[in-house]
């Protein structure tokens, strides 16, 4: 099990693009504290997921020291998600099953199989988690529902007594009672063991009391990264979806006024005047716009 550090997750000066895309970070830093329960918060396509891979060893990143885990590289030091110290879950189960290995679901397996086949495991653990996700042994994982399957996938991602979580919006599926003793389960984890935790979510229920801190990333950037107790718009706020919301809603305001004025250069390349477009991503967004308007392919070629 790996030591605890002063900081469980640092990344300084991050930067990462998809192949031929354009830098989803340019010079990010993030620091989350042992014991943690970090919400990370944002719009679609804002970057949490890739944050969260990146975290997870899933994607080369520069040196050694751009992205530490439990003082470890997160990409180069292989051991620290062989040895369980840290998980990932993420994606879905029709896919992937979690941080087990992103092994695709082939066969006529039980939830017996898929969770008893995982070696090493201390059998306590594994009993109270088949019991607190309410998982039937006999579920055939082809048969099952939705919510079931995430279940079980949960359950294999959390049998080894991970040092670092990262959650990517895994209680999606699950009822609202699965869901609530998941994350009582995770407090404890981080409050018995030193655990941190980073959750990756758009659900905000019961999280005002569950999480310690925030970090809230815009467009790559992170706005906000602060302890939930210290943070000022929660005290008059009734909850933390209005204040998430609020946040979001500021940048479409912010996002409009930019898109009146476009930059001149802009203007030359296009053969519409006022084009409004300044990036390709704009440019997608308007044509989607367009499209469901009813405008013709041929009137937007000429965009
Ligand atoms: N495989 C990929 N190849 C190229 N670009 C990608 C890829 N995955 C994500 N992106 C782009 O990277 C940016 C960040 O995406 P990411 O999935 O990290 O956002 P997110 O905050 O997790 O969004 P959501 O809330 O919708 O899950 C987006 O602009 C997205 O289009």
């Amino acid at each position: 099990m790996g030591k605890l550090t002063a900081t469980s997750i640092e990344v300084s000066g991050l930067h990462f693009a998809y192949d031929g895309q354009p830098p989803v970070y340019a010079n990010f830093n993030l620091d989350i504290s042992p014991g943690s329960r970090c919400l990370l918060v944002g719009a679609n396509g804002s970057g949490k997921t890739t944050l969260l891979k990146i975290l997870a060893g899933k994607h080369m990143v520069g040196g050694k020291d751009v992205v530490r885990v439990l003082n470890r590289s997160a990409f180069h030091d292989t051991q620290l998600v062989c040895s369980g110290d840290l998980a990932y879950l993420g994606g879905s189960w029709s896919k992937t099953i979690g941080s087990a290995g992103d092994i695709p679901l082939q066969g006529d397996f039980s939830a017996e199989h898929m969770i008893f086949g995982v070696e090493g495991i201390d059998s306590v653990r594994r009993e109270k988690l088949i019991e607190l996700l309410d998982i039937d042994l006999q579920w055939r994982m082809h048969k099952v529902s939705d919510g079931q399957r995430r279940r079980v996938q949960i359950c294999m991602g959390l049998l080894h007594p991970f040092q670092v979580l990262l959650l990517d919006e895994v209680t999606v599926d699950l009822d609202v009672v699965a869901r609530m003793d998941l994350l009582e389960f995770f407090k404890e984890e981080c409050e018995q063991r030193g655990a941190t935790i980073v959750y990756a979510t758009h659900i905000f229920d019961g999280l005002e009391t569950w999480a310690t801190d925030v970090a809230y990333i815009q467009d790559g950037e992170l706005r906000r990264s602060q302890k939930l107790s210290e943070l000022p718009e929660l005290k008059n706020a009734n909850n933390l979806l209005s204040v998430v919301e609020n946040w979001l809603r500021s940048e479409i305001k912010r996002e409009s006024k930019k898109l009146v004025t476009p930059p001149p250069q802009f203007k030359k390349i296009s053969p519409l005047d006022n084009s409004p477009f300044r990036s390709s991503r704009h440019m997608a967004y308007y044509r989607c716009i367009l499209i469901s308007s009813g405008y013709t392919q041929d009137l937007l070629m000429r965009f």
